[in-house]
């Protein structure tokens, strides 16, 4: 764990209001091995949040005791309100969890695994029905909904799942690695399923090993690792915290290039290239400042490229690790 990245207080968003989903100082072990050692989340409604983190960094743990799966050894957690210890029902009520190992009964049809949900919420066969049709055809499941769930794709198998979850109506949804294994093209479709929820006012915590997936989704990422949360905040915000954003100038001659290398302070230089790699800040003016250097001189630049950093630059200087 690096601890020279300061975790930046956690600040209530006054645009996305309030928290559907908090946690205050979660804790669980197993056998005596601290998993979670007390950890504060809070996700507001109709945002995602992105729990990131490596393999075994505890955030199927964390899933589990957010939906009353199973009880924290220490740590207080509201979820749409209502405090998971003393209201575990109204809990369930209000949330759909789909997880790593799938809800889906390969022996029954796309259809009837969703009148089954219904059933289980005790809607009218009715509303069951209607439901069922709906959600086929939103997610795209209407030509297979009559055929065995064990003849279906990964990528519908997750889409089914998803879609049980959403027969209960759930306002706040956990999605447990929700596209670990699919391929591409489905791991598009389910991003564009997921920030449909969004925008109907779902409010999601997710969790991913993918930093692409969080940066794709999340308003929010908490980053896990060693039972603890290591950094929070948004992807802009974390990617600004990091360092290993640069400048790349590439030039048309070796003249050039040497007498742009005597005029700045590279990092780096490639003569084959002819490129010179600067530190940057992501600010604007350095760039302007950089570029009036160059001109003053009257030393031509060919091609410029800026690299910001991206998540897997957070999670490696965050988690010593580099990500999925
Ligand atoms: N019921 C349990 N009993 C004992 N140990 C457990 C139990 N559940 C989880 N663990 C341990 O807790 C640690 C965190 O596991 P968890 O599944 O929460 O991690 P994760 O971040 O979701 O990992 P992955 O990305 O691999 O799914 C692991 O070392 C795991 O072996």
């Amino acid at each position: 764990m690096n601890t020279a990245i300061p975790r930046p207080a956690t600040v209530p968003d006054p645009v996305a209001g309030t928290a559907a989903i908090s946690a205050r100082g979660l804790r669980k072990s197993f056998a005596g091995k601290a998993v979670l050692d007390g950890i504060d989340l809070t996700v507001q409604q109709g945002t995602v949040l992105a729990l990131l983190g490596p393999n075994g960094a505890g955030k199927t743990t964390a899933v589990h005791l957010l939906t009353t799966y199973l009880r924290p050894d220490a740590g207080d957690i509201r979820i749409a309100g209502q405090d998971p210890a003393k209201n575990p029902q109204a809990v369930r009520r209000a949330t759909g969890v789909t997880g790593q190992f799938s809800a889906v009964d390969g022996y029954l049809t796309g259809r009837e695994n969703l009148l089954l949900m219904a059933d289980l919420h005790l809607l009218p066969k009715a509303v069951g029905r209607r439901k069922a049709g709906e959600l086929l055809e939103r997610f795209e499941l209407d030509e297979a909904a009559d055929k065995p769930a064990s003849t279906y794709s990964g990528g519908m198998k997750r889409k089914l799942d998803l879609a049980m979850t959403l027969v209960g109506d759930p306002k706040v949804i956990f999605l447990d690695e929700p596209t670990t294994g699919l391929d591409p093209r489905s791991r598009r479709t389910m991003w564009d399923i997921i920030r449909g929820l969004v925008a109907e006012g779902t409010t999601i915590l997710l969790t991913t090993q993918y930093l692409d997936e969080a940066d794709q989704l999340a308003h929010r990422v908490a980053v896990l690792d060693g039972g603890r949360i290591v950094a929070e905040g948004t992807p802009a915000e974390l990617k600004a915290r990091i360092p290993g954003g640069h400048i790349e100038l590439t030039f048309a001659d070796r003249g050039a290039l040497d007498a742009a290398a005597a005029l700045l302070d590279p990092t780096s230089r490639d003569d084959d290239g002819l490129t010179l790699q600067l530190a940057a800040d992501g600010r604007v003016s350095t760039l302007r400042t950089l570029l009036k250097r160059l001109d003053d001189a009257a030393v031509e630049v060919e091609s410029l490229t800026v690299h910001t950093p991206d998540l897997d630059d957070v999670f490696f200087a965050l988690t010593g690790r580099k990500g999925a």
